[in-house]
């Protein structure tokens, strides 16, 4: 089952999704042993992630209110609104962290709806993560080596896999080679050796955005990438994101930050209470009264 040759050499997964990029330590998901399926006969070419009628309360609070939209392949598509709108939930919900009360989330043509975050991230819609205690206790090079594993639960499909265990010297050589790619692309080698709980803030970003492409994500979403980055961080980081989006990655992006919305994104979402208001251009939406009135409205 193992096809080494399909690394970053136009191998699909998934419908087809991004094959043929030449991303750092990207390699295709059925190369690594996992059985994704095809994707089925419905994958949508054009919007890998599509959400339909989406609704989560807390006891009397109504966070997502019936939410439909899609995101268009190979985008950096913001979700913006104002306060307590319901971004960081629709978050959860497409990423399996909530369950949904109704509605659907489909990516790459499957139901993916109330999966598990590890099975969601199997199939390549991965979002980024604060690094947990434990790990800043790690250098950014172990940090690295692990992130397969953890956020892909990938340990318990290998103890299935059989020959594992003569496999499993290869596999590691292979990931580190995967790593020092991600390293030297997010030009990060400097750190390599120092502990995760050292870093600046800016430099956390970094090591989150890259551990969370060693899980070989179609689709990343990005919830405050940018919160507590100095400017020139930032500028690196976008122009990180930038470049991955040109490879074919897809971007789901939550920031608070206007302009940069504004300046980077080619489609933005407007969430406003809980449902979708419009979505458009940036130029659309700046010059869409109703968005304005929400956020006059609301606490920005
Ligand atoms: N676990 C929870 N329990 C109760 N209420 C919640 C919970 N999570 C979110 N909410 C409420 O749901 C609404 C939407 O919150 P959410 O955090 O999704 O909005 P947001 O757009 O991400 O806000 P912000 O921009 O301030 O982070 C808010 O009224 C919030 O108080």
């Amino acid at each position: 089952m193992s096809d080494p040759d399909a690394t970053n050499v136009g191998s699909d997964h998934a419908g087809g999704s991004n094959g043929g990029r030449d991303v750092p330590g990207r390699t295709d998901a059925a190369s690594n042993g996992l059985d994704l399926g095809s994707g089925g006969p419905n994958v949508d070419e054009e919007y890998p992630l599509q959400v339909e009628g989406l609704c989560k309360t807390f006891g009397g609070i109504t966070a997502v209110d019936d939410a439909s939209f899609r995101v268009e392949r190979g985008t950096l598509t913001g979700l913006i609104g104002p306060n307590g709108a319901g971004k960081s939930t629709t978050f959860n919900l497409i990423t399996g962290m909530l369950r949904p009360d109704a509605g659907t989330v489909t990516f790459d043509g499957e139901d993916i709806t109330g999966q598990k975050p590890h099975a969601i991230a199997n199939r390549g819609l991965v979002r980024t993560f604060q690094i947990a205690r434990e790990l800043q206790e790690m250098t950014v090079l172990e940090n690295l080596m692990l992130a397969p594993k953890d956020q892909r639960g990938e340990a318990l499909w290998r103890s299935v896999t059989p020959g594992f265990r003569g496999d499993v010297v290869e596999q590691e050589e292979e990931l580190l080679e995967r790593v020092w790619d991600v390293i030297e692309f997010f030009d990060i080698d400097h750190i390599a050796d120092e502990y995760a709980g050292n870093l600046s803030g800016g430099q956390r970003k970094l090591l989150e955005l890259a551990r969370a492409l060693l899980t070989d994500p179609d689709m990343l979403l990005l919830d405050e990438p940018f919160a507590g980055v100095n400017p020139s961080l930032e500028k690196r980081l976008l122009e990180h994101v930038h470049e991955l989006r040109e490879q074919g990655y897809t971007f789901l992006l939550v920031e608070h930050d206007m302009d940069l919305i504004m300046e980077n994104c080619e489609r933005v979402i407007v969430l406003h209470q809980g449902q979708v208001l419009t979505e458009g251009s940036p130029d659309e939406i700046q010059a869409n009264e109703e968005v304005i009135e929400a956020y006059l409205g609301g606490n920005v």
